[in-house]
Order: structure tokens, then sequence, then C-alpha cells
């Protein structure tokens, strides 16, 4: 490229690829640590069930799930319910579970 040649339809790709690889890096890098943060939650609600089983209650405590859901309904509308929702799930299959 010379001047200000702002370049041609070739070279505008080859620039938007490196960009679109340098965001999936990040990515690669934000969804590790969501992964993470995902295991450790697992961990910490397996913790807390089986204290609760171990002092007579249940798996499932309905109403904390409630509290669960708005707080990401707040943040992300009815996706956020959704995902919300998943993670109830993966967090209820116990840290032994789907490694
Ligand atoms: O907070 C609790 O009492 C938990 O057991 C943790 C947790 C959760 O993963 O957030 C898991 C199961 C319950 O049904 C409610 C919430």
């Amino acid at each position: 490229m010379s001047g200000d040649d702002e370049g041609t339809g070739v070279e505008h790709d080859l620039r938007a690829q490196k960009e679109i690889i340098v965001r999936r890096g990040t990515i690669d890098l934000l969804d590790d640590e969501i992964l993470a943060l995902i295991r450790r939650r697992r961990e910490v609600s397996a913790e807390i069930q089986a204290i609760r089983i171990s002092a007579g209650g249940s798996r499932i405590a309905t109403r904390r799930e409630h509290v669960v859901v708005s707080r990401y309904t707040a943040v992300l509308g009815s996706r956020g319910a959704e995902l919300a929702a998943v993670i109830l799930r993966i967090s209820r299959q116990g840290s032994g579970a789907a490694r």
C-alpha cells in the first residue's frame, strides 16, 4: 500500500482476517476463564448440597435457585434465565460429573 491508498479488497480481507484471529484468541482466553469459573462454581455448589443432605435436607433449594435465576435475568434478560438454568443443572450434577 502507498500514500493514502486504502488497499485492495484482498488487503482489506487479510487485515480483517488478522483482526478476527486476534479477537478469537481473546475469546478463547475468556472462555477458558468462564469454564474454570463454572467448574469452581460446581465444586462449591456440590459442597453446599452435601452439607444440606448430611443435615437431612434435600439436594435442591428451590427458593435459592429463584434468586440465582433472577440475578442472571437482571443482567442478561430471558437468555440470562436460560443460562442460569443450564448452570444450575451443571452445578447439581456435582463436581464428579462431566469433567
Ligand atoms: O445455594 C444452595 O443452597 C445450593 O445448593 C447451590 C445451588 C447452586 O448451584 O446455585 C445448587 C442447588 C440448589 O438447588 C440451589 C442452588
